[in-house]
């Protein structure tokens, strides 16, 4: 088996070039682990906007997914979940397939289901990422498959620690990770997008409200990273009888918490309909 080895030469390849592939990708430019001409892409030939994308960065875009196998050493598979078994079984049968690591950051699909398209000695992990990466603070976690070796774990640990955290968990967190890390960019802008609503309902203007909102978001999630416990944190800005106590009751009566902690339950269970479906 070849050794992986991270470096700026490694050759990553995508198969789906969409958008957080470009994300990924122009993540591990920027972090100076792979350079732009030895990343190759496969974009639908009706997606000329993605194609564009990655040349735009120096990569290669491709029209099919087996050169983007035959031109690397790390595969990340990033078609939508339904679209996964269909565009691995276009490279199963090639040469370049075996002892390959492909790398899957499709929601909901099981690295067994991954296996089962790919040949008997390629290996597999299954990563679960999200698109702050591109700026590197992307929250990522990794499961390996049944072959994946320790030096593919440690390898794709640190592609993705480069573009931000990455833990590795057993595989049957992956589902709640998805609907926590995965999809929580999308919760988190509906906060920021919702505070500055509000801070243009009383009276602010739009840039200066959406500017406020994002720096404020920041700088609660860099005190939590301090090691603050959420409940002292908000304690602390809760003057009595304040503005604070009248906001947080209002969201506490419009059941804040419970639509947050709903949203992250349905999302996992979206993951394990997606993946039952795909096996039926
Ligand atoms: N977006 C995110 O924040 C995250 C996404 N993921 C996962 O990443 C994967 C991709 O998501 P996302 O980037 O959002 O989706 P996109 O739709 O942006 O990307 C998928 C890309 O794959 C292309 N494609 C479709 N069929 C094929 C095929 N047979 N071969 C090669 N490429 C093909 C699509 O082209 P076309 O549009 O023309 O169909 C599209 O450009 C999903 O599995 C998702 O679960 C994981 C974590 C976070
Ligand atoms: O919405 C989705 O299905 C993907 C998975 C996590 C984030 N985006």
């Amino acid at each position: 088996m070849i050794k992986l080895t991270l470096s700026e030469a490694m050759k990553i390849g995508f198969i789906g070039g969409g958008r957080l592939a470009f994300a990924l990708a122009n993540g591990f430019i920027t972090a100076g682990l792979a350079k732009a001409d030895e990343i190759t892409a496969s974009c639908h030939p009706s997606d000329v906007a993605s194609a564009k994308a990655f040349k735009d960065l120096g990569a290669t875009a491709v029209f099919e997914n087996k050169p983007v196998v035959e031109r690397s050493e790390v595969v990340i598979v990033s078609v939508k979940p339904d679209v996964v078994v269909p565009a691995l079984r276009e490279v199963k049968d090639l040469p370049a397939s075996k002892n390959k690591l492909f790398i899957s950051v499709a929601m909901g699909i099981t690295t067994a289901t991954v296996e089962k398209s790919l040949p008997l000695e390629a290996r597999v992990i299954r990563v679960m990422p999200n698109t702050p990466a591109l700026v590197k603070e992307g929250a990522a976690a990794l499961s390996r498959g049944s072959r994946a070796t320790d030096e593919d774990a440690k390898l794709t640990a640190q592609l993705f620690r480069a573009v931000g955290t990455c833990d590795e968990v057993p595989e049957y967190q992956m589902d709640a990770i998805t609907a926590l890390s995965g999809s929580g960019p999308a919760y988190v802008y509906m906060l920021i997008e919702s505070l500055a609503d509000g801070g243009v309902r009383c009276g602010l203007p739009r840039d200066l409200a959406l500017r406020l909102a994002a720096q404020t978001t920041l700088g609660a999630a860099a005190m939590l990273r301090t090691g603050g416990h959420p409940a002292a944190l908000k304690d602390n800005v809760t003057s009595p009888g304040g503005s604070t106590a009248e906001g947080t009751y209002h969201l506490e009566q419009n059941g804040f918490r419970s639509a947050i902690i709903g949203a992250v339950t349905a999302a996992t269970e979206r993951c394990k309909v997606v993946n039952q479906q795909l096996n039926n």
